[in-house]
């Protein structure tokens, strides 16, 4: 597992491209038969990839823990955003389709990942937190999440959000987490953006195809900065940061969200005219 260990806005503002993806870009998640995770130690948010071929794949215990097994005091979502899998938590198997995301409550000793087909794997996508009791293992499907519709055409940002882990869904400790697709046409998320000091957050792009890129934008709103973002890749979004995108092609990513409150609509505005 790798660890981010963060950055004050002062010192943001002086970093080069390098050292901006080096500390707010992860690449290389979704790997076929491995899982890899990144460790932000903004609020301890731990998110990777796990894509299962022709075994399973275990989330093991990491010795930056200093835990007994890995969801000792932690919980766990997962959106599974490649072909059918399962997930096996404890011995119960829950199948997972397409969109499907699994909650897993802190305490659970054993997950493991398979994919139905190998040529076609599942991909999983998996966000963690610390977590101060248990809460029910339970998954839902995309038309159990709840729809968002956002954004008109005359802005290129009209978007669905799909809100499965939030205040009025699967319940969680701190955990917030969805999914975003944008309409065909329509290139920006989260535009005018928001920052919320009380909660960090991690955006996972996909669906973005082939060369296709797109340029994540983040910083305060008055000290913006970019990075460019291919497919699979992910952007760590610091409390102070705003975290807003546009694609050269229209695209989907999951935002995930840990920290003080889980109220989605706690978010501080900008307006267009507080960027630059
Ligand atoms: O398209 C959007 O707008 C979003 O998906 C916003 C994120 O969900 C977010 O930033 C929540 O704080
Ligand atoms: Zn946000």
């Amino acid at each position: 597992m790798q660890s981010r260990y963060g950055v004050r806005p002062d010192h943001f503002t002086r970093m080069n491209t390098q050292e901006l993806r080096d500390e707010f870009l992860a690449s290389g998640l979704m790997q076929e038969g491995q899982v890899n995770l990144v460790h932000s130690h903004y609020d301890r948010f731990i998110f990777g990839g796990a894509v299962p071929t022709s075994g399973s794949l275990q989330l093991e215990n990491d010795a930056d823990l200093r835990a007994d097994f890995f969801l000792q005091r932690r919980e766990l979502g997962v959106l599974n955003l490649g072909g059918k899998g399962t997930i096996t938590v404890d011995g119960t198997a829950y199948e997972m389709n397409r969109f499907d995301c699994l909650y897993v409550g802190r305490g659970s000793k054993s997950v493991t990942f398979a994919s139905a087909d190998g040529g076609s794997p599942a991909r999983f996508y998996l966000n963690s937190a610390p977590a101060h009791k248990e809460y029910p293992t339970t998954r839902n499907t995309q038309d159990q999440a709840n729809r968002v519709d956002l954004g008109d055409d005359e802005h290129a940002n009209k978007r669905v959000l799909y809100q499965y882990i939030h205040e009025n869904g699967i319940p969680s400790c701190q955990l917030v987490m969805g999914f975003t697709e944008l309409l065909s046409g329509n290139i920006w998320n989260t535009f005018p953006p928001h920052t919320h000091e009380r909660r960090m957050e991690v955006y996972l792009y996909f669906d973005v195809p082939g060369d296709e890129l797109v340029m994540h934008f983040m910083g305060k709103p008055d000290e913006t900065r970019h990075l460019a973002v291919r497919n699979f890749e992910a952007v760590i979004s610091p409390p102070w940061s705003i975290h807003s995108g546009a694609g050269t092609a229209n695209y989907r990513f999951v935002w995930g969200m840990a920290g003080e409150n889980q109220a989605f609509s706690d978010m501080d505005a900008a307006t267009l005219g507080d960027i630059r």
